[in-house]
Protein backbone atom coordinates (compact mmCIF):
# COMPACT_ATOMS: atom_id res chain seq x y z
CA UNK A 1 0.00 0.00 0.00
CA UNK A 2 2.72 2.37 1.06
CA UNK A 3 5.12 1.27 -2.12
CA UNK A 4 5.47 5.06 -3.35
CA UNK A 5 7.15 6.35 0.17
CA UNK A 6 10.19 4.35 -0.58
CA UNK A 7 13.17 5.10 0.62
CA UNK A 8 14.35 6.89 -2.91
CA UNK A 9 11.41 9.44 -2.11
CA UNK A 10 11.84 10.15 1.85
CA UNK A 11 15.98 9.64 1.53
CA UNK A 12 16.43 10.17 5.36
CA UNK A 13 13.69 13.04 5.76
CA UNK A 14 11.07 13.22 7.33
CA UNK A 15 7.48 12.34 6.00
CA UNK A 16 4.66 14.72 6.21
CA UNK A 17 0.77 13.40 7.02
CA UNK A 18 -1.68 15.81 5.69
CA UNK A 19 -4.18 15.14 8.95
CA UNK A 20 -7.64 16.59 8.58
CA UNK A 21 -8.35 14.47 11.24
CA UNK A 22 -11.06 12.96 9.72
CA UNK A 23 -11.39 8.58 8.66
CA UNK A 24 -8.98 8.29 5.50
CA UNK A 25 -6.07 10.96 6.81
CA UNK A 26 -6.01 9.22 10.58
CA UNK A 27 -6.19 5.68 8.75
CA UNK A 28 -3.19 6.92 6.59
CA UNK A 29 -1.38 8.69 9.89
CA UNK A 30 -1.51 4.96 11.60
CA UNK A 31 -0.45 2.87 8.30
CA UNK A 32 2.28 5.24 7.71
CA UNK A 33 3.49 5.25 11.85
CA UNK A 34 3.18 1.14 11.36
CA UNK A 35 4.95 0.99 8.73
CA UNK A 36 8.11 4.01 9.20
CA UNK A 37 7.77 4.80 12.93
CA UNK A 38 6.54 7.54 15.19
CA UNK A 39 10.05 9.24 14.77
CA UNK A 40 10.21 9.10 10.66
CA UNK A 41 6.44 11.16 10.97
CA UNK A 42 5.55 14.80 11.10
CA UNK A 43 1.98 15.75 10.67
CA UNK A 44 -0.24 18.77 10.41
CA UNK A 45 -3.27 19.90 10.20
CA UNK A 46 -5.04 23.13 8.40
CA UNK A 47 -7.72 24.84 10.75
CA UNK A 48 -9.62 26.43 7.93
CA UNK A 49 -11.34 29.02 10.29
CA UNK A 50 -14.46 28.25 8.73
CA UNK A 51 -17.08 26.46 11.24
CA UNK A 52 -17.50 26.19 14.98
CA UNK A 53 -15.37 23.00 15.75
CA UNK A 54 -12.76 23.50 13.76
CA UNK A 55 -10.34 24.36 16.58
CA UNK A 56 -11.53 21.89 18.46
CA UNK A 57 -10.41 19.11 16.25
CA UNK A 58 -7.29 20.40 15.32
CA UNK A 59 -6.82 20.02 18.92
CA UNK A 60 -8.01 17.06 19.02
CA UNK A 61 -5.91 15.39 16.34
CA UNK A 62 -3.12 17.24 17.68
CA UNK A 63 -3.56 14.99 20.95
CA UNK A 64 -4.11 12.08 18.65
CA UNK A 65 -0.23 12.38 17.59
CA UNK A 66 1.03 13.58 20.85
CA UNK A 67 -0.29 10.39 22.20
CA UNK A 68 1.83 8.36 19.50
CA UNK A 69 4.60 10.25 19.71
CA UNK A 70 4.63 11.96 16.39
CA UNK A 71 5.00 15.72 15.90
CA UNK A 72 2.31 17.78 14.84
CA UNK A 73 1.57 21.34 13.84
CA UNK A 74 -1.67 23.51 13.91
CA UNK A 75 -1.38 25.85 10.56
CA UNK A 76 -4.02 28.52 10.28
CA UNK A 77 -6.09 30.35 7.29
CA UNK A 78 -8.36 33.25 7.48
CA UNK A 79 -11.26 31.76 5.61
CA UNK A 80 -13.56 34.36 6.30
CA UNK A 81 -11.30 36.80 3.96
CA UNK A 82 -11.67 34.85 1.05
CA UNK A 83 -13.66 35.23 -2.18
CA UNK A 84 -15.21 33.48 -4.74
CA UNK A 85 -15.56 30.05 -4.41
CA UNK A 86 -15.14 29.24 -0.91
CA UNK A 87 -14.43 25.38 -0.63
CA UNK A 88 -11.98 25.75 -4.09
CA UNK A 89 -10.25 28.92 -2.30
CA UNK A 90 -9.95 26.42 1.41
CA UNK A 91 -8.20 23.66 -1.02
CA UNK A 92 -5.95 26.03 -3.02
CA UNK A 93 -5.08 27.39 0.85
CA UNK A 94 -4.44 23.97 1.90
CA UNK A 95 -2.16 22.86 -0.37
CA UNK A 96 0.11 26.20 -0.05
CA UNK A 97 0.06 26.02 3.53
CA UNK A 98 1.48 22.41 3.91
CA UNK A 99 3.91 23.21 1.14
CA UNK A 100 5.02 26.09 3.20
CA UNK A 101 4.89 24.07 6.04
CA UNK A 102 6.94 20.86 4.12
CA UNK A 103 9.60 23.47 3.07
CA UNK A 104 10.17 24.92 6.19
CA UNK A 105 10.40 21.74 8.07
CA UNK A 106 12.66 20.10 5.56
CA UNK A 107 10.02 17.56 4.99
CA UNK A 108 10.71 15.26 1.88
CA UNK A 109 7.06 14.54 0.87
CA UNK A 110 3.55 15.22 2.22
CA UNK A 111 1.05 12.29 1.89
CA UNK A 112 -2.81 12.51 1.38
CA UNK A 113 -5.41 10.39 2.57
CA UNK A 114 -7.97 10.06 -1.01
CA UNK A 115 -9.46 7.00 -1.43
CA UNK A 116 -10.79 4.56 -4.08
CA UNK A 117 -14.17 6.46 -2.74
CA UNK A 118 -13.06 9.99 -3.98
CA UNK A 119 -11.50 8.63 -7.37
CA UNK A 120 -15.09 7.27 -8.02
CA UNK A 121 -16.65 10.52 -7.05
CA UNK A 122 -14.62 12.85 -8.87
CA UNK A 123 -15.30 11.14 -11.53
CA UNK A 124 -18.86 11.01 -11.17
CA UNK A 125 -18.91 14.53 -10.37
CA UNK A 126 -16.67 15.34 -13.57
CA UNK A 127 -19.64 13.61 -15.92
CA UNK A 128 -21.64 16.05 -14.37
CA UNK A 129 -19.92 18.37 -16.10
CA UNK A 130 -19.30 16.47 -19.55
CA UNK A 131 -15.97 16.10 -19.13
CA UNK A 132 -13.95 14.51 -21.05
CA UNK A 133 -10.23 11.95 -20.49
CA UNK A 134 -8.68 14.51 -18.85
CA UNK A 135 -11.48 14.94 -15.89
CA UNK A 136 -12.12 11.65 -16.02
CA UNK A 137 -8.91 9.64 -15.66
CA UNK A 138 -8.65 9.67 -11.98
CA UNK A 139 -6.77 11.83 -9.67
CA UNK A 140 -2.91 11.84 -10.07
CA UNK A 141 -1.16 9.68 -7.48
CA UNK A 142 1.48 12.07 -6.90
CA UNK A 143 2.35 15.75 -8.12
CA UNK A 144 4.25 19.02 -7.07
CA UNK A 145 3.15 21.76 -6.20
CA UNK A 146 4.80 25.14 -4.92
CA UNK A 147 7.85 22.78 -4.41
CA UNK A 148 6.75 20.10 -2.24
CA UNK A 149 6.30 16.93 -3.41
CA UNK A 150 2.57 15.15 -3.17
CA UNK A 151 2.00 11.46 -2.53
CA UNK A 152 -2.04 9.76 -2.40
CA UNK A 153 -0.46 6.55 -1.48
CA UNK A 154 -4.07 5.42 -0.56
CA UNK A 155 -5.72 5.72 -4.00
CA UNK A 156 -6.71 1.68 -4.01
CA UNK A 157 -7.75 1.52 -0.35
CA UNK A 158 -11.51 1.91 0.32
CA UNK A 159 -13.12 4.07 2.47
CA UNK A 160 -14.58 1.31 4.32
CA UNK A 161 -11.73 -0.93 4.76
CA UNK A 162 -9.81 1.84 6.40
CA UNK A 163 -12.67 3.04 9.01
CA UNK A 164 -12.28 -1.13 9.57
CA UNK A 165 -8.69 -0.80 10.50
CA UNK A 166 -9.33 2.15 12.67
CA UNK A 167 -12.06 0.25 14.42
CA UNK A 168 -10.48 -3.00 14.90
CA UNK A 169 -6.92 -0.96 16.94
CA UNK A 170 -9.92 1.38 18.95
CA UNK A 171 -8.54 4.47 17.34
CA UNK A 172 -10.86 7.24 16.98
CA UNK A 173 -11.17 10.12 14.06
CA UNK A 174 -13.04 13.27 13.62
CA UNK A 175 -16.53 12.95 11.71
CA UNK A 176 -16.49 15.93 9.64
CA UNK A 177 -19.98 17.19 9.62
CA UNK A 178 -19.73 18.03 6.13
CA UNK A 179 -20.14 14.51 5.30
CA UNK A 180 -23.46 14.47 5.16
CA UNK A 181 -24.23 18.02 3.93
CA UNK A 182 -26.14 17.27 0.24
CA UNK A 183 -25.43 20.83 -0.90
CA UNK A 184 -22.15 19.91 -1.67
CA UNK A 185 -21.58 18.17 -5.09
CA UNK A 186 -19.06 15.43 -3.36
CA UNK A 187 -21.64 14.30 -0.83
CA UNK A 188 -24.32 14.10 -4.16
CA UNK A 189 -21.55 11.89 -5.99
CA UNK A 190 -21.24 9.50 -2.51
CA UNK A 191 -25.45 9.09 -2.18
CA UNK A 192 -25.40 8.50 -6.38
CA UNK A 193 -23.29 5.89 -6.11
CA UNK A 194 -24.83 4.07 -4.08
CA UNK A 195 -27.71 4.13 -5.40
CA UNK A 196 -26.05 2.41 -8.48
CA UNK A 197 -25.38 -0.48 -6.38
CA UNK A 198 -28.23 -2.64 -8.40
CA UNK A 199 -26.29 -1.69 -11.83
CA UNK A 200 -23.56 -3.30 -10.28
CA UNK A 201 -21.51 0.27 -10.21
CA UNK A 202 -19.38 0.87 -7.13
CA UNK A 203 -16.42 2.01 -6.10
CA UNK A 204 -14.55 -0.47 -6.95
CA UNK A 205 -15.96 -1.28 -10.47
CA UNK A 206 -15.29 2.59 -11.49
CA UNK A 207 -11.55 1.83 -9.85
CA UNK A 208 -11.39 -0.07 -13.20
CA UNK A 209 -12.56 2.39 -15.50
CA UNK A 210 -10.39 4.77 -14.37
CA UNK A 211 -7.02 3.04 -14.71
CA UNK A 212 -8.50 2.28 -18.57
CA UNK A 213 -9.35 5.79 -18.83
CA UNK A 214 -5.76 6.33 -17.72
CA UNK A 215 -4.29 4.40 -19.85
CA UNK A 216 -5.99 5.92 -23.17
CA UNK A 217 -4.75 9.33 -21.17
CA UNK A 218 -1.08 8.48 -20.72
CA UNK A 219 -0.71 6.94 -24.64
CA UNK A 220 -1.69 10.66 -25.42
CA UNK A 221 0.20 12.32 -23.59
CA UNK A 222 3.54 10.73 -24.66
CA UNK A 223 2.13 12.15 -28.38
CA UNK A 224 1.80 15.20 -26.67
CA UNK A 225 4.86 15.87 -25.02
CA UNK A 226 6.78 14.40 -28.20
CA UNK A 227 5.03 17.66 -30.10
CA UNK A 228 6.17 19.94 -27.38
CA UNK A 229 9.67 18.68 -27.09
CA UNK A 230 10.06 19.54 -31.37
CA UNK A 231 7.85 22.42 -31.45
CA UNK A 232 8.10 24.84 -28.04
CA UNK A 233 10.94 26.63 -26.74
CA UNK A 234 10.76 27.47 -23.40
CA UNK A 235 12.56 31.22 -22.95
CA UNK A 236 13.28 31.94 -19.52
CA UNK A 237 9.68 32.54 -18.21
CA UNK A 238 8.08 32.77 -21.74
CA UNK A 239 7.08 30.13 -23.79
CA UNK A 240 7.80 30.08 -28.05
CA UNK A 241 5.41 27.56 -30.01
CA UNK A 242 6.10 27.20 -33.61
CA UNK A 243 2.58 28.41 -35.30
CA UNK A 244 1.54 27.02 -38.31
CA UNK A 245 2.56 23.70 -36.47
CA UNK A 246 0.06 24.28 -33.42
CA UNK A 247 -2.44 24.79 -36.42
CA UNK A 248 -2.45 21.56 -37.41
CA UNK A 249 -3.02 20.16 -34.19
CA UNK A 250 -7.02 19.11 -33.19
CA UNK A 251 -8.44 21.24 -31.03
CA UNK A 252 -8.49 19.18 -28.03
CA UNK A 253 -4.45 19.10 -28.10
CA UNK A 254 -4.14 22.75 -28.97
CA UNK A 255 -6.33 23.44 -26.03
CA UNK A 256 -4.54 20.96 -23.88
CA UNK A 257 -1.29 22.43 -24.84
CA UNK A 258 -2.10 26.31 -24.55
CA UNK A 259 -3.83 25.19 -21.37
CA UNK A 260 -0.48 24.03 -19.99
CA UNK A 261 1.39 26.94 -21.34
CA UNK A 262 -0.95 29.59 -19.40
CA UNK A 263 -1.32 27.98 -16.39
CA UNK A 264 2.78 27.57 -16.81
CA UNK A 265 3.21 31.07 -17.11
CA UNK A 266 0.52 32.55 -14.97
CA UNK A 267 1.36 30.09 -12.24
CA UNK A 268 -2.00 29.32 -11.66
CA UNK A 269 -3.18 25.94 -11.21
CA UNK A 270 -6.90 25.89 -12.69
CA UNK A 271 -6.95 26.28 -17.00
CA UNK A 272 -8.26 29.08 -18.96
CA UNK A 273 -11.45 28.26 -20.20
CA UNK A 274 -11.56 26.26 -23.36
CA UNK A 275 -14.01 28.36 -25.01
CA UNK A 276 -11.70 31.31 -24.86
CA UNK A 277 -8.88 29.64 -25.42
CA UNK A 278 -9.63 28.26 -28.94
CA UNK A 279 -10.86 31.67 -29.88
CA UNK A 280 -7.83 33.46 -28.94
CA UNK A 281 -5.71 30.30 -30.33
CA UNK A 282 -8.08 30.58 -33.81
CA UNK A 283 -8.27 34.23 -34.42
CA UNK A 284 -4.28 34.61 -33.91
CA UNK A 285 -3.44 31.59 -35.92
CA UNK A 286 -5.61 32.93 -38.97
CA UNK A 287 -4.20 36.44 -38.78
CA UNK A 288 -0.67 34.53 -39.41
CA UNK A 289 -2.31 32.96 -42.42
CA UNK A 290 -3.03 36.17 -43.97
CA UNK A 291 0.07 37.60 -42.84
CA UNK A 292 -1.79 40.14 -40.95
CA UNK A 293 -0.11 42.37 -38.66
CA UNK A 294 1.29 40.88 -35.73
CA UNK A 295 -1.53 39.87 -33.32
CA UNK A 296 -2.31 39.67 -29.69
CA UNK A 297 -4.53 38.68 -27.16
CA UNK A 298 -4.54 38.51 -23.07
CA UNK A 299 -5.91 35.80 -21.51
CA UNK A 300 -5.45 34.14 -17.60
CA UNK A 301 -2.98 36.89 -17.18
CA UNK A 302 -1.08 36.09 -20.02
CA UNK A 303 -0.36 37.87 -23.42
CA UNK A 304 -0.46 35.28 -26.38
CA UNK A 305 1.38 37.32 -29.32
CA UNK A 306 2.23 35.97 -32.54
CA UNK A 307 4.59 37.00 -34.90
CA UNK A 308 6.78 35.68 -38.02
CA UNK A 309 5.70 32.35 -37.22
CA UNK A 310 5.99 31.90 -33.47
CA UNK A 311 3.12 31.93 -30.80
CA UNK A 312 4.56 33.90 -27.79
CA UNK A 313 2.98 33.13 -24.28
CA UNK A 314 4.36 35.67 -21.55
CA UNK A 315 3.13 36.88 -18.57
CA UNK A 316 0.82 39.98 -18.82
CA UNK A 317 2.63 42.71 -16.97
CA UNK A 318 -0.70 44.42 -15.55
CA UNK A 319 -1.47 40.75 -14.22
CA UNK A 320 2.07 40.30 -12.28
CA UNK A 321 2.78 43.89 -11.12
CA UNK A 322 -1.02 43.12 -8.96
CA UNK A 323 0.47 39.77 -8.01
CA UNK A 324 1.35 40.82 -4.24
CA UNK A 325 4.68 41.33 -3.28
CA UNK A 326 6.97 38.39 -1.59
CA UNK A 327 9.83 38.00 0.92
CA UNK A 328 12.85 37.01 -0.63
CA UNK A 329 13.07 33.17 -0.91
CA UNK A 330 9.44 32.18 -0.89
CA UNK A 331 7.59 31.91 -4.20
CA UNK A 332 6.47 34.96 -6.27
CA UNK A 333 3.42 35.04 -8.70
CA UNK A 334 2.94 31.62 -8.45
CA UNK A 335 6.12 30.58 -10.00
CA UNK A 336 8.81 32.10 -9.18
CA UNK A 337 11.97 32.29 -6.39
CA UNK A 338 14.91 34.12 -6.09
CA UNK A 339 17.54 32.48 -4.92
CA UNK A 340 20.42 33.36 -3.13
CA UNK A 341 20.73 35.49 0.64
CA UNK A 342 18.96 38.21 0.84
CA UNK A 343 19.01 40.70 3.62
CA UNK A 344 16.26 41.20 5.93
CA UNK A 345 13.45 42.29 4.79
CA UNK A 346 13.98 42.23 1.16
CA UNK A 347 10.74 41.63 -1.34
CA UNK A 348 10.31 39.58 -4.77
CA UNK A 349 8.09 41.43 -7.06
CA UNK A 350 7.45 42.53 -10.92
CA UNK A 351 9.98 44.56 -12.38
CA UNK A 352 7.47 47.65 -13.25
CA UNK A 353 8.67 50.39 -15.12
CA UNK A 354 10.35 51.88 -12.25
CA UNK A 355 12.81 48.65 -12.09
CA UNK A 356 13.69 48.74 -15.58
CA UNK A 357 14.46 52.29 -15.93
CA UNK A 358 17.10 50.80 -13.32
CA UNK A 359 18.34 48.09 -16.39
CA UNK A 360 20.02 50.26 -18.87
CA UNK A 361 21.53 47.20 -20.84
CA UNK A 362 17.95 45.05 -20.93
CA UNK A 363 17.73 44.94 -24.77
CA UNK A 364 20.55 43.09 -24.46
CA UNK A 365 18.90 40.26 -22.91
CA UNK A 366 16.86 39.58 -26.45
CA UNK A 367 13.55 39.82 -23.89
CA UNK A 368 10.79 42.16 -25.16
CA UNK A 369 10.23 44.31 -22.84
CA UNK A 370 6.51 43.22 -22.00
CA UNK A 371 8.28 40.49 -20.51
CA UNK A 372 10.90 41.71 -18.66
CA UNK A 373 8.08 44.19 -17.18
CA UNK A 374 6.36 41.27 -16.03
CA UNK A 375 9.79 39.36 -14.46
CA UNK A 376 10.67 39.06 -10.75
CA UNK A 377 12.79 41.43 -8.84
CA UNK A 378 14.11 41.66 -5.59
CA UNK A 379 13.71 45.40 -3.74
CA UNK A 380 14.53 46.59 -0.25
CA UNK A 381 11.76 49.42 0.24
CA UNK A 382 12.30 51.05 -3.32
CA UNK A 383 15.57 50.09 -3.95
CA UNK A 384 16.04 47.33 -6.76
CA UNK A 385 18.84 44.78 -5.61
CA UNK A 386 18.15 42.06 -8.47
CA UNK A 387 16.41 41.63 -11.25
CA UNK A 388 17.80 38.37 -12.82
CA UNK A 389 15.99 38.55 -16.30
CA UNK A 390 16.64 42.20 -17.39
CA UNK A 391 20.25 42.61 -15.54
CA UNK A 392 21.73 38.65 -15.61
CA UNK A 393 25.13 40.07 -14.32
CA UNK A 394 22.95 40.88 -10.63
CA UNK A 395 24.23 37.84 -8.16
CA UNK A 396 21.02 35.94 -7.40
CA UNK A 397 19.16 34.28 -9.63
CA UNK A 398 15.37 33.41 -10.25
CA UNK A 399 14.29 29.76 -10.05
CA UNK A 400 11.01 28.82 -11.04
CA UNK A 401 9.05 26.99 -7.92
CA UNK A 402 8.75 23.04 -8.17
CA UNK A 403 7.08 21.94 -11.00
CA UNK A 404 6.88 24.69 -13.09
CA UNK A 405 10.73 25.05 -13.97
CA UNK A 406 10.01 22.08 -16.20
CA UNK A 407 7.17 22.98 -18.98
CA UNK A 408 7.18 19.34 -19.60
CA UNK A 409 5.93 18.68 -16.11
CA UNK A 410 3.09 21.25 -16.02
CA UNK A 411 1.83 19.41 -19.67
CA UNK A 412 2.03 16.50 -17.94
CA UNK A 413 0.37 16.98 -14.94
CA UNK A 414 -3.46 16.07 -14.18
N1 LIG B 1 -7.77 20.61 7.21
C1 LIG B 1 -6.87 19.75 6.72
N2 LIG B 1 -5.63 19.71 7.23
C2 LIG B 1 -4.69 18.85 6.74
N3 LIG B 1 -4.94 18.00 5.73
C3 LIG B 1 -6.15 17.99 5.18
C4 LIG B 1 -7.19 18.86 5.63
N4 LIG B 1 -8.30 18.62 4.89
C5 LIG B 1 -7.96 17.66 4.02
N5 LIG B 1 -6.69 17.26 4.18
C6 LIG B 1 -5.95 16.23 3.43
O1 LIG B 1 -6.56 16.09 2.15
C7 LIG B 1 -7.11 14.78 2.03
C8 LIG B 1 -8.40 14.86 1.23
O2 LIG B 1 -9.34 15.59 1.97
P1 LIG B 1 -10.73 16.00 1.35
O3 LIG B 1 -11.27 14.85 0.57
O4 LIG B 1 -11.53 16.61 2.41
O5 LIG B 1 -10.23 17.12 0.42
P2 LIG B 1 -10.69 17.52 -1.00
O6 LIG B 1 -10.76 18.98 -0.94
O7 LIG B 1 -11.86 16.74 -1.45
O8 LIG B 1 -9.40 17.00 -1.77
P3 LIG B 1 -8.55 17.78 -2.82
O9 LIG B 1 -7.89 18.83 -2.00
O10 LIG B 1 -7.49 16.88 -3.40
O11 LIG B 1 -9.51 18.18 -3.86
C9 LIG B 1 -7.27 14.30 3.45
O12 LIG B 1 -7.28 12.88 3.53
C10 LIG B 1 -6.07 14.89 4.13
O13 LIG B 1 -4.91 14.13 3.86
Amino acid sequence: MFGRFDAEHAAGRPIGIALSGGGDSTALLHLAAERYGAEALRAATLDHGLRQGSAQEARLAAARCARIGIAHETLFWNGRAATGNLQDAARRARYTALARWARGAGIALVALGHTRDDNAETLLMGLSRGAGLDGLSGMRRDFTRDGCLFLRPLLDCSRAGLRAFLVERGLGWSEDPGNTDTRFDRIKARRALEAMAPLGIDAATLARSIANLRGSRLAIDERIAAWSRDHVIADRGDLLIDAPALGRLPDDLVRRLLGAGLRWISGRDYPPRAAALLDAAGALLAAENREAPPGRRSLHGCLLQVARGRLRLSREPAAALRAPARPAGTVWDGRWIIEGAAPAGAMTRALGEAGLADCPAWRETGLPRGSLLASPSLWQGDRLLAAPLARPDSQRRAVMAGNRDDFTATLLSH
